[in-house]
């Protein structure tokens, strides 16, 4: 029996028969079941979970080299074997001084010529030295982007803007995002921009993305039209001084009509997803926050990357206890989705990031070390969703409580409020957090005990209610608790503690969590019907589909989109 199967052998015969209730009963083990690094405090005492399944993932993690593999990763081997490219999204945040070979060469130095002239670029902007076309303070930035490009820097946006520090530094200034090509997505970015005031981020990794090519298009057009109405029409020179890019693809970048003084590159090595630590989010956010500000972020997820692969102890590394745990209640527990609750608002995007992050990363089958027998994983990624708590309550928690799957859940709190600091009433502040976390705290017990028939009959429930109000419980969760206020180190640190779970599950599943084929069709099909439309603008009636591979009731569909627009 391999160790993979006495773990599945174990939680059949031992751990699937014992109730959480039970299990949570034993006060060593719960002792046990808890661990902290760094001002980030992980419980997961209400999971499924006891000493001796720990020290069957120790014996796993050492069966499968983790802690080598990871270290190999950290040091530039070329890991995304689909793609021949190395993993070092370590190397974004790692000491100036060190160093990070890939292909022969220390990649560190390229590292911080970026950083550099991305803390240099972004102080002129902030302190008014680069200026706008007419010689206005660039105070709004809208970054264009979708997907990594995108996601990762709303959710650290969102996570900062209410501490009390970025308050202050981000003060009169605006950080906007137009990812989707719906043209809506546009108005809402653009509405109440004063173009002399306005700087454009356009991020992509590809600088080929079609959403984002469109929208920084549109963008470009809308800058031009804004300065010809203030009777400006010097585009090249008006351009220079609004666009700036990210991007690994400096020819286009150039052919767009980006001066190269205001692009930032980045590395093949750096995948979309993991690209939020590089100028692609760094530049936006340092010029809403500054950079100083925004290197805390970095060092916070420095701290996680070295803690990955120098605790090797599973029991007291964080990013492996959540990555062995994922991989357990996906392929061992059988679970198929994951809720992430923060209590926290500022964490509002957290969910929306880390489904990328994830699910871009493992949503798929394929073994990078297919045999004869097996070439695809039975089961794999969970489905992925969430919203902050105490919202989520009063959502889809009825179903996480009595539905008919169990859905694991990871809850995110602070031991502080943002709020707080400055407050004008902090006992005040201290009072609703804490009434905020009481929820938090609550759930998590009432998700592992459950309420028994018994306990229902107790209370005096009439008969005809009385299994409408069982909760059968024994539905798995663990806690993530930090000791400050959401802050830029902390936020750092919460990226990375994610970034890195991701992988220790794609290396135990034996997949390439670094590749996104499956997004590729979808673009592909899309092209095709877009050219289909092109070419029959004003045709409301018999659309010309020569040329366009699909079947009649796509072609139908798309001709009844045709011709609704006639009726309009
Ligand atoms: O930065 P780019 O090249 O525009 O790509 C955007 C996103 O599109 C994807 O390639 C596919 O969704 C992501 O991996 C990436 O983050």
């Amino acid at each position: 029996m391999d160790i993979q199967q006495k773990i599945a052998h174990y939680y059949e015969t031992v751990l699937s028969k014992t109730h959480l209730r039970t299990l949570l009963d034993n006060d060593e083990r719960n002792k046990h079941l808890v661990t902290e690094f760094d001002g980030i405090l992980l419980d997961y005492s209400h999971e499924k979970v006891d000493a001796e399944l720990i020290s069957q993932f120790q014996q796993l993690a050492d069966n499968t080299n983790l802690f080598a593999t990871l270290k190999d990763i950290q040091s530039g081997i070329k890991f995304n074997s689909t793609e021949n490219r190395a993993v070092l999204h370590t190397a974004l945040r790692t000491p100036e001084a060190q160093q990070v070979i890939v292909d022969g060469q220390n990649v560190i130095p390229d590292v911080y010529q970026i950083l550099n002239r991305v803390k240099t670029f972004t102080e002129s902007v902030r302190s008014g030295t680069f200026l706008g076309y007419t010689k206005k303070q660039l105070l709004n930035t809208v970054v264009i982007g979708i997907g990594g490009s995108y996601l990762g820097i709303e959710f650290i946006y969102e996570a900062l803007r209410t501490h009390h520090e970025g308050q202050l530094k981000s003060k009169g200034r605006q950080l906007r995002f137009l990812a989707n090509v719906d043209p809506v997505d546009t108005i809402r970015a653009l509405q109440g921009l004063n173009v002399e005031e306005t700087i454009f981020v356009i991020n992509s990794k590809t600088f080929t993305t079609a959403e984002t090519i469109m929208n920084a298009k549109v963008c470009r057009n809308w800058i031009l039209e804004q300065y010809k109405l203030l009777g400006h029409e010097n585009a090249k020179e008006i351009l220079e001084s609004h666009l700036t890019a990210v991007s690994t693809n400096l020819a286009e970048t150039g052919k767009f009509g980006i001066n190269e003084q205001r692009v930032f590159g980045f590395w093949d090595w750096v995948g979309g997803r993991y690209s939020v630590t590089s100028a692609i989010g760094v530049l936006p956010l340092s010029l809403q926050f500054g950079y100083d500000y925004i290197a805390q972020v970095l060092n916070g997820a420095h701290s996680i990357d070295q803690h990955l692969v120098n605790e090797k102890q599973v029991s007291r590394n964080l990013p492996v206890l959540l990555g062995l745990l994922g991989w357990y209640r996906a392929s061992i527990q059988k679970y198929q989705a994951l809720a992430l609750i923060p209590y926290a608002q500022c964490l509002l995007r957290f969910p929306a990031h880390v489904q990328q992050v994830h699910m871009e990363s493992n949503g798929k089958t394929a073994l990078v070390y297919p045999d004869k027998h097996e070439q695809y994983l039975k089961s794999a990624c969970p489905f992925i969703f969430g919203e902050p708590g105490t919202n989520s309550q009063h959502s889809f928690f009825q179903l996480i409580h009595q539905g008919s799957q169990v859905i694991p859940c990871e809850f995110i709190g602070y031991a502080k409020s943002q709020a707080e600091t400055g407050a004008s009433n902090p006992a005040a502040v201290r009072d609703q957090h804490d009434e905020l976390m009481s929820n938090y705290f609550a759930q998590v017990d009432a998700l592992a005990r459950g309420k028994t028939k018994e306990e229902v009959v107790a209370e005096g429930v009439k008969e005809e209610l009385q299994h409408h109000k069982v909760f059968p419980g024994d539905r798995c969760s663990l806690q993530i608790l930090f000791q400050n206020e959401a802050n830029p180190y902390n936020v750092g640190q919460l990226l990375a503690l994610y970034e890195h779970r991701v992988l220790v599950e794609g290396i135990l599943w034996g997949i390439n969590p670094f590749d996104q084929w499956g997004v590729e069709l979808g673009k592909v099909l899309a092209k095709n019907v877009r050219s289909v439309l092109l070419k029959n603008v004003e045709n409301h009636q018999n659309l010309d589909f020569a040329g366009f591979n699909a079947n009649s009731a796509t072609k139908n569909l798309i001709s009844h989109y045709r011709a609704f627009q006639g009726k309009q």
